[in-house]
Order: structure tokens, then C-alpha cells, then sequence
């Protein structure tokens, strides 16, 4: 079965065709990059992955569900953080949230000792008492993946993980992506994202271009050479 499966999907915001035509899948521990300008639609197909839009044609299956479905299998790391920073909340506190769900309110010791696990497999258990406004943005971004992680989703989507983070934020931050045995959806304005071990690689502008297979490959991809946005990438590897 699929981790994730696009088809035929369609998305407008009123009169306006956001996403037309989108089609791709994902393999269970597959790590997915969506790449694209702004306004292409990225943040528009997340959102419809995580099922807070409806399809206005097409599907999209999660290990064979409906995103409302599976809820449950879904973590989600958001690109800006939801909670303020004038409140003197600690990491733990922020991290045991995503032990919460539906019509549990309360954390048993399965959570603490889960909190305490995941803050200890992203290195980042020394802060677990510290406020959330005391750390610095990369260090932020961590606990956000921890508050996902700790829910043990099947399938994690990160919007912008690495935005506003030094480079050696972001380097731990992919580092951690990269190195997660779940299955990864992440946007990222950071083209250096596809000279990791990204299985596929979408460029998303209203419609999808997928491109699968290993990045070594890109250079022999038309296509890839030729989009605008992998300049990057052409001094790097296509050799023009
Ligand atoms: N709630 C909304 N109502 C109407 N139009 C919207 C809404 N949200 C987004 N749009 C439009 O949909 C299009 C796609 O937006 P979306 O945010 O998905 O793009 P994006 O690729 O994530 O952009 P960015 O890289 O700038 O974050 C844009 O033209 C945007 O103006």
C-alpha cells in the first residue's frame, strides 16, 4: 500500500484554479521534497494533504485513507509556531502536546517517558526545562519536530523547516529529516534540500512536475536543468 497517494487532484480558492491535475505517490519511508515560486500552490497541496481543504476534484489516500481518516498518522510540523512567545511555557510542556488528541486531555507515564525519548533523539534534552522563548530559532524548530514526533506518526509534513535558521540550524535540521525512518513531505524555499537524500522531488506551480529517483540523476533531467528556480542546482551539477 501507498504511504501517499495524489491523484487527479484539483484545488480552487473561489474562481481560482490553484492546483490542476496533480498526481503523485509516495512509498512507505519515502522522503519527499516540494519545491516551487511562490504563489505555485505548495502551501494550498499541504494543506489539502493534512485534509484541512477538501479536493474540488480528485483524492488523496494515506496508507489507503482519507486524511480526515488518519488523522492520527499524520504529524505535522507548521512553518510559523502557533503558540506566543509571551507565554512562559517549557519545551517538555510543548513537546507532551502532541501526546493530546481527540478526547484525551490528560498525559499518563507512556507520554512522559515518549516526550523524553524524542527530546533525547533530537539532542535537544538539555532545554526541556527551558522557555520557549529562551531557545534560538533552530533550536525552536526542533521542538516543533519533537511535538510530531512524539505523537509516532506514520507520515511527517514539514512546511519551511529551515526558513529563518543560521546555516548551522539548518544543516541539524535536514540532518534530522534526512535521517527519520518515516515517511517525509516537506516544503522548503531552500533548494539545497534536493542535494539530500530526497527519494522525489516535486516542483510545484500549479502544476506538478515530479521527479523521482535519486538526485544524481538530475543533471540528466531536461527538465530540472531548464526550471528557473534550479540555478542552484545548474552550477552544480548540470555543468552548463
Ligand atoms: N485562503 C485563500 N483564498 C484565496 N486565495 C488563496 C488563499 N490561500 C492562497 N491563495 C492563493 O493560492 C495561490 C497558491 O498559494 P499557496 O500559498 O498555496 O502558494 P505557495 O506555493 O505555498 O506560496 P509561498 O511559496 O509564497 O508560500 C496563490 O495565488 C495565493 O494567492
Amino acid at each position: 500500500m501507498k504511504a501517499l497517494e495524489v491523484s487527479n487532484l484539483y484545488f480552487k480558492y473561489d474562481k481560482e484554479t490553484v492546483l490542476e491535475n496533480i498526481n503523485f505517490s509516495l512509498e512507505d519511508k519515502e522522503f519527499m521534497a516540494i519545491i516551487g515560486p511562490n504563489g505555485g500552490g505548495k502551501t494550498t497541496l499541504l494543506k489539502l494533504i493534512l485534509g484541512f481543504l477538501k479536493p474540488f476534484k480528485g483524492e488523496i489516500k494515506i496508507y489507503g485513507k482519507s486524511p480526515q481518516e488518519v488523522s492520527e498518522l499524520i504529524g505535522y510540523v507548521p512553518q510559523h509556531t502557533n503558540f506566543s512567545l509571551d507565554i512562559p511555557i517549557t519545551v517538555f510542556d510543548i513537546v507532551l502536546q502532541g501526546r493530546l488528541k481527540k478526547g484525551k486531555f490528560f498525559y499518563n507515564n507512556k507520554d512522559i517517558e515518549k516526550a523524553e525519548e524524542v527530546l533525547k533523539t533530537l539532542k535537544i534534552e538539555e532545554f526541556k526545562n527551558r522557555k520557549i522563548k529562551d531557545l534560538s530559532g533552530g533550536q525552536r524548530q526542533k521542538v516543533l519536530i519533537a511535538r510530531a514526533l512524539v505523537s509516532e506518526p506514520k507520515i511527517i509534513i514539514m512546511d519551511e523547516p529551515t526558513s529563518a535558521i543560521d546555516p548551522t540550524g539548518q544543516k541539524e535540521i535536514l540532518d534530522l529529516i534526512e535521517n527519520l525512518e518515516i515517511t517525509r513531505v516537506v516544503v522548503s524555499h531552500d533548494i539545497k534540500i534536493l542535494l539530500r537524500k530526497v527519494d522525489k522531488i516535486a516542483f510545484i506551480n500549479k502544476k506538478a512536475v515530479i521527479h523521482e529517483g535519486p538526485k544524481l540523476n538530475i543533471p540528466k533531467d531536461k527538465h530540472f536543468c531548464e526550471v528557473e528556480l534550479i540555478e542552484f542546482l545548474k552550477d552544480e551539477t548540470c555543468g552548463i
